[in-house]
């Protein structure tokens, strides 16, 4: 995989980078614009996305003076343009936009679009060789091969932001990869760790996004109360690090200090620690070669006292099951899964169905959607759709 060291501005003595943001109006996104905003005159921001927070983009366009603001639903385009009137900001609308924003030449790129609708623009920048901090999962969820093939094959340089697979990036000896044996990785087990499944049949939207430790957008939140969260970086992890699936391991461990952990031949376990902010892992990559200060608070072990860690339980969350049968199915699988997830998690959200349906409805998907392994982008977005489709009936049929 790309974990070269493609040349970036010197931000500590030379030119700024230029960097753009896709989905900067979400968690991630003003997260990494606070460390932007933190450090005046190193980065330069090129491009700033989001897909209807018009609100926001503008505030931020205006605060970074961004040389474009893009608004992935054309529907809000006349709002953007009116927001940012009497600014040098160029403003665009649309999925096209989206794809144009991410080909422009900004250095570095933030991946934190929400979802498969991250792919298109993020493989826009993957393409023209930038350095790619992804935070978007469900691109390798969907697409991982297509996405690392096409990451090597253009020379752009990976960098994870996810929290996990950014503590592994940490402390994977890539020049010694035959001599890792696993990787760990580390699970909060989300707001309903303890739980029965009868407990769970009436859980609220606004308990399953309350998660114990991280504070982030409402899909993620979601999957994290469900542990999809931890499939789909099962699936990312076997992607980032060329990983067998045999060889990765889940482990729940409830205070999300430990973030994730390799395991050499020797009997060595490297981990990666610090308190659950995810400025930290975006600054790695932000700084990345050099590593940046992140006002983050100190971890502080001595106060936590104990760390508590417990064996993933596949019946009371059966999306682990689920992830772990569409791995061994291969073929158009995990892009099915992700995207009847997507579906099934916006319709919880939205009250039309129930928290225990949305691994029954992917579960459901599976079974419908036919598994011929995609061989190309666009095979990759015809399941995607398809899958939507028969996901979106699912919930319309049991509606009825
Ligand atoms: N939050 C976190 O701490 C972590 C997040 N991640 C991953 O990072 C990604 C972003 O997560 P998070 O920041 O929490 O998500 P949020 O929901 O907070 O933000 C999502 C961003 O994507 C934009 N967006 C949503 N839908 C579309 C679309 N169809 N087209 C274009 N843009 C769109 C949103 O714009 P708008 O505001 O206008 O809706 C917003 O800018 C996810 O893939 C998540 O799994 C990974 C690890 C940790
Ligand atoms: C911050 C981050 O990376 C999230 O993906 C987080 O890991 C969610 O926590 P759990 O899925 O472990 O509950
Ligand atoms: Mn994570």
């Amino acid at each position: 995989m790309g974990r070269t060291t493609a040349p970036l501005g010197d931000a500590e003595s030379g030119a700024p980078r230029t960097v753009t943001v896709l989905g900067s109006t979400g968690s991630i996104g003003t997260n990494t614009l606070d460390l932007i905003g933190r450090n005046p005159g190193r980065y330069q921001v090129e491009a700033l996305t989001a897909n209807s927070n018009v609100e926001t983009l503008a505030a931020q366009a205006r605060a970074f003076n961004a040389r474009l603001a893009v608004v992935a639903d054309p529907a809000h385009y006349g709002a953007l343009k009116e927001a940012l009137a009497g600014t040098d900001t160029e403003v665009a609308a649309g999925p096209q936009a989206l794809k144009d924003a991410a080909a422009r030449p900004a250095e570095w790129v933030m991946a934190a679009i929400v979802g498969a609708a991250g792919l298109e623009p993020t493989l826009e920048a993957v393409n023209r060789g930038a350095t790619i901090a992804l935070a978007n999962k469900e691109c390798l969820v969907c697409a991982g091969e297509l996405f690392m093939t096409a990451v090597s094959d253009k020379g752009a340089t990976f960098l994870p932001v996810d929290s996990e697979h950014n503590a592994i990036f940490q402390v994977f000896d890539f020049e010694q990869r035959s001599r890792v044996d696993r990787i760990i990785l580390t699970a909060s087990g989300g707001p309903f760790r303890t739980w029965t499944r009868e407990q769970m049949v009436a859980v609220t939207p606004e308990q399953a996004v309350a998660h114990p430790n991280w504070s982030m957008g409402a899909k993620i939140s979601v999957d994290s109360a469900t542990m999809m969260n931890k499939g789909l970086e099962f699936i990312e992890a076997h992607h980032i690090f060329a990983m067998p699936v045999d060889r990765i391991d889940i482990l729940v461990h409830p205070q999300s200090v430990i973030h994730s952990m390799v395991s050499y031949v020797d009997g060595s376990v490297l981990a990666q620690l610090g308190t659950p902010d995810m400025r930290t892992p975006i600054a790695f990559t932000l700084g990345w070669p050099r590593r940046m200060e992140a006002p983050t608070a100190r971890l502080d072990l001595g106060t936590i006292g104990t760390l508590q860690f417990e064996a993933p339980d596949e019946t009371r969350f059966p999306a682990l099951r689920l992830v772990r049968e569409a791995l061994k199915a291969g073929g158009a699988a995990p892009t099915i899964l992700n995207a009847a997830n997507e579906v099934a998690v916006a319709a919880f959200l939205a009250r039309r169905i129930a928290f225990l349906d949305i691994a029954a409805l992917v579960e459901r998907s599976l079974e419908r959607v036919p598994h011929a392994a995609p061989t190309s982008l666009e095979d990759v977005l015809a399941i995607d759709r398809d899958a939507r489709a028969v996901c979106a009936d699912l919930i319309q049929a049991a509606a009825a």
